[in-house]
């Protein structure tokens, strides 16, 4: 049978949150850079040997604390996820057990098996975000189907986002004559028209 994807996407606010990253090579540094673009106001901590002078530069523009040392377990207090990207596998997989016992959400940087979660490709424009996942097979495909959607969905589609939101609080009625109105004028963004040849 056909393996099915039962992941459940969710959309944190990572800025109530409370992150933890271990590791601030190459991969940390793509974690991070790809969690600010997305919430530039994530509360983060990375803890680390030594960092990359970008991961320097990106944690002072967005307010991320900077630890440098070796892992303990004592960083995990008072998380509610955590990410680890370290180039020690062993290490990488003690972060997993550790937040395994205090119910932390994990993600251990390419390591499917080892992730409570995956990072995804993440599309955004204004108040429209889009988050695409492979299933852990293949995130260079997440990254391509990104780009794709980066380029068709149109610029203003968060104009159409304000606008139905300044249109439903103005309409009067029950719960259930709003969601109908709603519906009725949005119905043609659904249907292709029709050729006239
Ligand atoms: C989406 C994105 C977000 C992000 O990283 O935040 C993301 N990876 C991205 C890019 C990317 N990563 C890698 C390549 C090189 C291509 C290649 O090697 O295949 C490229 C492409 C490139 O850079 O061109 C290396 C890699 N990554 C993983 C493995 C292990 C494996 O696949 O088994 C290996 C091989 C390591 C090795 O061989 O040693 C695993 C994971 N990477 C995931 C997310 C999760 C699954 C997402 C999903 O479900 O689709 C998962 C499971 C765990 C996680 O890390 O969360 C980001 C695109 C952002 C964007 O551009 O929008
Ligand atoms: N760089 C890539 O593009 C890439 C691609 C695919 C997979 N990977 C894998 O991902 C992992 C990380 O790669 P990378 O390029 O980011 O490595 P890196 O060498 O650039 O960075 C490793 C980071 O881990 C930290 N670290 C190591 N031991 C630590 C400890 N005990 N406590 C705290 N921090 C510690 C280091 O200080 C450093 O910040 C590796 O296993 C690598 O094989 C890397």
């Amino acid at each position: 049978m056909e393996e099915r994807n039962e992941l459940y996407p969710i959309f944190l606010k990572v800025n109530q949150l409370n992150i933890l990253v271990v590791g601030g090579g190459n991969v940390g540094h793509e974690k991070l850079h790809f969690l600010f673009k997305s919430s530039p106001n994530a509360k983060v901590e990375v803890v680390a040997k030594w960092f990359l002078k970008e991961t320097e530069e990106l944690a002072k523009l967005h307010g991320a604390k900077l630890t440098k040392g070796r892992y303990k377990r004592k960083y995990l207090k008072k998380r509610h996820v955590v990410i680890a990207a370290t180039n020690d596998a062993k290490l990488n997989k003690r972060v997993y057990k550790d937040a395994k016992k205090r119910f932390l959400l994990a993600n251990i940087a390419d390591t499917p098996e080892l992730c409570d979660f995956y990072m995804g490709g993440i599309v955004n424009k204004g108040h429209v975000k889009i988050a695409i996942s492979t299933n852990g097979k293949s995130p260079t495909t997440a990254k391509r189907l990104r780009q794709f959607f980066e380029e068709v969905i149109p610029e203003n589609v968060n104009e159409m986002v304000e606008n139905l939101n300044e249109y439903r609080k103005s309409i009067k009625g029950d719960f259930e004559a709003k969601v109908e109105q709603m519906n009725s004028i949005t119905e043609s963004l659904i249907y292709k028209k029709e050729k006239n040849d």
